[in-house]
């Protein structure tokens, strides 16, 4: 499980979908929330947007893996999809917040790579956001209020990227990946094979 969190705007989601497009072997895990649709956005597809009655229910039933308050809104991982996904040998991606990746952190830490992305600078935050043009001044103004409280959990995760280019980004975050996949610990079979270079000897 590969998590990318950030203060609002610093480019998680473009670096999501960067990598999506580079790496077969990865899954977006598409969260569900409370928030407003934005314009650009796709039921399905950016988010299941879901009433709040509905959101509770997921809750009471066990069908989150993670959940969370942010920004006034809630939002939450399908359990299943994730677990259909490991299950069937994938890489799952998300960009949620620190609050969830503190909870899938106390579900499966050996499981679990965590990036923070911090923006260049504050004012590079801000320009993002206002540039994104999804959101309302008050929204914007909202989210950048709560950046430095969002920043301040950079230090729980296990690799930090400043995104200042996002190809570099990207390529920084890919790099994280190879090495965590090539990990003693996640190389499935390896000690058979070893035992089969062996043979012979
Ligand atoms: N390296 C970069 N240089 C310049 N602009 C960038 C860079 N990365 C992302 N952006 C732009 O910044 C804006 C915010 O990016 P994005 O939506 O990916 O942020 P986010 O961290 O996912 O925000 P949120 O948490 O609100 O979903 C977008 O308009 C995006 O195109
Ligand atoms: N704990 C969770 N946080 C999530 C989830 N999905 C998204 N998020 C985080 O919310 C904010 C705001 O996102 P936006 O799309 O409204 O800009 C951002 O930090 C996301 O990472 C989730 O399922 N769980």
């Amino acid at each position: 499980m590969l998590v990318l969190s950030s203060p609002s705007g610093a480019g998680k989601t473009s670096i999501s979908r960067r990598l999506l497009e580079l790496d077969d072997s990865l899954s977006l895990s598409i969260s569900a929330t409370t928030r407003p649709r934005r314009p650009a956005e796709t039921e399905g597809e950016h988010y299941f947007f879901v009433s709040a009655a509905r959101f509770e229910e997921m809750v009471k039933t066990g069908a989150l893996f993670e959940h969370a308050m942010v920004f006034g809104n809630q939002y939450g991982t399908p359990r299943e999809p994730v677990e259909e996904a490991l299950d069937a040998g994938r890489d799952v991606l998300f960009d949620i917040d620190w609050q969830g990746t503190q909870q899938v952190a106390e579900k499966a830490r050996d499981d679990l790579v965590s990036v923070f992305i911090l923006p260049p600078s504050t004012e590079e935050l801000e320009r993002r956001l206002h540039s994104r043009a999804q959101d309302s001044d008050e929204v914007v103004r909202g989210r950048m209020a709560k950046a430095a409280d969002e920043m301040s959990h950079w230090a729980e995760y296990d690799y930090i990227i400043i995104n200042h280019d996002l190809e570099q980004s990207v390529a920084q975050v890919e790099a994280i990946l190879t090495a965590e996949r090539l990990k003693r610990e996640r190389r499935v079979g390896l000690r058979d094979f070893v035992e089969g270079l062996r043979i012979g000897r």
